[in-house]
């Protein structure tokens, strides 16, 4: 089984949940890949070097000044944090973007009625090259980056889709267990209520959380990866607190299964 586990940016932009959920991630058994975000930390430090930062349905219009921004951010300072806390917790991480390796390939989003600038969808993932890292026991750790080729340009990625291509080109070689971790204790009937979790969720009760208004925003296109994930055939998928991923990868008792069929 081989685990890969999404981290989300409020976790990534607090120091004790980031510890304590580090010190559970290094933890697990081998092979496990983490994929992080960042995308708070990106919007901190534009506005210190006074690049605008605009979103449109959770998904940050990046043009070329905010590119550099990502870049540094994700490719830089939040990944090579995480992988400095991993390796002295004893966790052989390697750091990687998408263009590591020629990894990750995507292509500059084009066709749709807002223009994104530099924001990749993912085109391919070389999951030959992961596997190789992972035989020879190295914990490769994903920053929200990917690269076009035809462009020679990086190109910034939802860190929830990246782990979900992610996860699937691996499942050609490995049952693969994806959990993507936040600062709530799963997908809930009340967003402001922790107490609310949905313990599974089905495409059916999915649609109808959706059109009452409970599930919104950024966790929408979660779901929908989640969900994708299963489709094209990731085994498990969990949506749960960051410091209960233990639970969740051992027992799967914690926070929310993500299943097709009921
Ligand atoms: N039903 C729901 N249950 C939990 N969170 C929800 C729900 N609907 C919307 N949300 C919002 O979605 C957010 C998670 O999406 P996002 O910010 O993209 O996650 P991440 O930090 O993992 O990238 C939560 O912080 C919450 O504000
Ligand atoms: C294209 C796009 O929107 N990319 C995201 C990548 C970071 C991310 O997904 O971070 P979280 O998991 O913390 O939300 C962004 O720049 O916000």
């Amino acid at each position: 089984m081989l685990t890969v586990i999404k981290i989300g940016g409020n976790v990534v932009d607090n120091p004790t949940l980031r510890q304590q959920f580090l010190a559970d991630f290094a933890a697990l058994p081998l092979p496990k890949i983490l994929v992080h975000g960042g995308g708070k930390i990106a919007t901190q430090v534009a506005v210190k070097l006074d690049v605008e930062t605009v979103m449109v349905e959770g998904r940050r219009v990046t043009d070329a000044a905010m590119l550099d921004v990502v870049t540094m951010v994700y490719g830089g300072l939040v990944n090579k944090q995480l992988v400095a806390q991993l390796q002295a917790l004893d966790c052989n991480a390697l750091g990687l973007t998408g263009a590591d390796g020629g990894i990750i390939r995507s292509k500059k989003r084009t066709g749709w009625n807002v223009d994104y600038g530099f924001v990749g969808d993912i085109e391919s993932v070389n999951e030959e090259q992961i596997k190789r890292f992972l035989e020879v026991g190295l914990v490769p750790v994903f920053a929200p980056l990917t690269f076009d080729p035809a462009l020679a340009s990086m190109l910034n990625t939802n860190a929830d889709t990246q782990a979900q291509a992610v996860a699937v080109a691996l499942a050609k070689h490995f049952e693969v267990n994806l959990v993507y971790c936040f600062e709530k204790k799963g997908v809930l009937t009340n967003p402001e209520d922790d107490t609310t979790v949905i313990p599974e969720l089905y495409p059916s009760t999915y649609a109808e959380h959706k059109a009452s208004g409970a599930i919104y925003a950024g966790m929408i296109p979660k779901l929908d990866n989640a969900f994708k994930a299963l489709h094209d055939g990731v085994k498990q998928v969990t949506i749960c607190h960051a410091t209960d991923l233990r639970q969740a990868v051992s027992e799967g008792t914690a926070g929310t299964r993500i299943r097709l069929t009921e």
